[in-house]
């Protein structure tokens, strides 16, 4: 899908729905050297919760997964931060939204591993606007993200991790989890920020 296409399909259905999932979002070229450059960094990937932001318990209970956040050494991150930063600009642009920056995880699902119900973002107390997740591999079954429709609890759109697949949601709005994997499953998922002032807050474990 071109450039132009895939950021018309997203407005739309942002604007029509609140989220959008696309299929072959991404050239395969692109997905398979993010998924290399997942592998040959395995070693670094940790539990989730823990590292980066250190105000938060890892909690098993919760999710049960792997992230490395991107360093932006390889080409294809920063191809992949190119394409969300023209993402960024485009959103910006119909929305008149004052998105500021991107960060992104790689992350890592074993079989068995899972992400219960949670949002990305509480009102007042984050930054994240949008949430965005892109798959790099396809498993064949299980490690299905489930979203709910806005203070609901029935379930407004399943998608099975297929790789270049890319979904993108307002993270205030979109209850999620991710059901435990049967196969390994590689993913990004990364947040569009706004720069207001929540000092003495942070976001979501990620
Ligand atoms: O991998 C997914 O499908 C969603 C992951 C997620 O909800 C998160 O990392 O916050
Ligand atoms: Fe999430």
């Amino acid at each position: 899908m071109n450039q132009e296409a895939l950021f018309a399909q997203i407005i739309d259905d942002v604007h029509q729905h609140g989220y959008a999932v696309i299929e072959q979002a991404l050239p395969s070229s692109l997905t398979s050297q993010l998924l290399n450059t997942a592998q040959q960094q395995y070693d670094a990937f940790s539990p989730a919760g823990i590292g980066r932001r250190q105000e938060f318990q890892h909690n098993e209970q919760i999710r049960k997964d792997k992230t490395l956040w991107f360093s932006g050494h390889s080409q294809a991150e920063q191809d992949y931060i190119a394409l969300m930063e023209a993402l960024r600009l485009h959103i910006n642009r119909h929305f008149f939204l004052g998105l500021f920056d991107y960060e992104c995880h790689f992350a890592h699902y074993q079989p068995g591993d899972f992400y219960k119900k949670h949002y990305d973002a509480f009102k007042g107390r984050s930054n994240r606007v949008f949430t965005t997740v892109c798959y790099l591999n396809t498993p064949d079954e299980g490690g299905e993200l489930v979203i709910y429709q806005p203070r609901s609890k029935l379930v407004a759109r399943r998608v099975a991790p297929r790789c270049g697949t890319l979904v993108v949601f307002e993270s205030e709005l979109f209850m999620h989890e991710v059901l435990p994997a049967k196969q390994s499953r590689f993913s990004i998922a990364g947040w569009f920020r706004k720069n207001n002032s929540v000092a003495g807050f942070v976001d979501p474990p990620n």
